[in-house]
């Protein structure tokens, strides 16, 4: 890493920014001792609000941060970035229909892609958040042709918490001993959360499977799934608002694991560009299972695929197909 790196948050006035910006200047993301450039991006009619919360970055008087720039210009947030968090899309307003909704961000998509093709670093590590987050990535990664497609990622990685949790509460066991769940597909409600790989730490030493934890196989098939496809649409419910703290902190697992490495043995979920595995065609961001070592990402071989699981991941991915097609109708890409 180099001695100062340049991080781009899109959406920064907005509520996830609000804890995610937090957790990356207290070093949660990067590590204690990598000093951070912070450059906020929104839209005009929210500098004030981000001139408060760059009052607070201040006020928080953390030593990482060696400098912050809020700014409107994509072209200027994005020079010289090594890391972008893209957050800030176009939500989904009352009578809008999603193929507005998928209209509305392949454009913004396309403009940010296009500015990091042109002045980010070539390096860059891209995060999409803002949804529909997997084809806004998509957007971004086919606009910004001169950046590896490796480099560019969406965030599914709150599913996958979801999921851990879900088994922890079910199991009666602490999550940290939950591991190696997937969430394969769309973050939206046709993803795939799978735990049949999965395992839990019994005691020391001793683990075992997911599905001989939880022995109830309907459950797993079932409620289990359905709570974690749902989980984000039952937080709006109740809270009125899109999950935001727990966004930001898997935004924060998302991108250490990509920077610092996945621990041996260990894999997450992260929507990165297909490759053919699994039987899922080049030219979609999916989720996959990675692992993660020296800032690249591996898509995790040879798990087993059954056909109640082979049937979800064809409706994941026939979402995803179709959602491709709708947004590069709309920019004739
Ligand atoms: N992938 C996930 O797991 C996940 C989880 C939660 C939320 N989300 C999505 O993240 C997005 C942000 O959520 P939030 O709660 O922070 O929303 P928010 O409405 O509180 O904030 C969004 C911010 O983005 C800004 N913005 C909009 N268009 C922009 C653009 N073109 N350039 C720069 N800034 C722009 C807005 O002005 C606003 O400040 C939403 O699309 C939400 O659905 C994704
Ligand atoms: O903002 C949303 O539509 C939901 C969000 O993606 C979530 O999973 O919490």
């Amino acid at each position: 890493m180099s001695d100062e790196i340049n991080v781009v948050i899109t959406g920064a006035a907005g509520q996830i920014a609000y804890s995610l910006i937090f957790n990356i200047i207290k070093g949660d993301m990067f590590g204690l001792d990598q000093k951070i450039r912070l450059v906020l991006l929104d839209l005009p009619a929210f500098m004030e609000n981000l001139k408060g919360v760059i009052m607070e970055i201040e006020d928080c008087a953390y030593p990482l941060v060696t400098g912050i720039i809020a700014t409107t210009d994509v072209n200027e947030a994005f020079t010289n970035a090594h890391y972008a968090i893209l957050v800030g899309a176009m939500p989904r307003k009352e009578g809008m229909e999603r193929s507005d909704l998928l209209k509305a961000n392949a454009a913004i998509f396309k403009v940010q892609g296009k500015a990091i093709n042109d002045h980010a670093n070539k390096n860059i590590k891209v995060l999409v958040v803002g949804n529909p987050a997997n084809t806004n990535c998509l957007i971004a990664m086919l606009s910004a042709g001169n950046i590896p497609k490796e480099n560019f990622s969406c965030l599914t990685r709150l599913d996958h918490n979801r999921a851990k949790s879900q088994i922890a509460l079910k199991a009666g066991v602490n999550v940290k001993d939950v591991h190696n769940v997937i969430i394969w597909g769309n973050h939206s409600t046709t993803q795939y959360p799978d735990v049949r790989c999965g395992y839990v730490n019994v005691s020391a030493g001793v683990k075992s499977t997911i599905p001989n934890i939880i022995k109830n196989e309907a459950w797993l098939q079932g409620e289990f799934i359905s709570t974690v496809q749902k989980r984000g649409g039952a937080v709006i419910a109740a809270r009125k608002f899109s999950s935001a703290a727990s966004a930001a902190k898997a935004i924060t697992d998302h991108m250490r694991d990509w920077v610092l490495g996945t621990p041996e043995g260990e894999y997450v979920s992260m929507g990165v560009h297909s490759d053919g595995s699994y039987g899922i065609p080049a030219g979609l961001i999916f989720s996959f299972p990675v692992t993660i070592k020296s800032g690249k990402y591996t898509i995790v071989q040879g798990l087993p695929i059954d056909t109640f699981s082979r049937e979800k991941l064809d409706i994941t991915l026939k979402e995803l197909q179709e959602e491709k097609d709708l947004a590069l109708s709309f920019l004739e890409m």
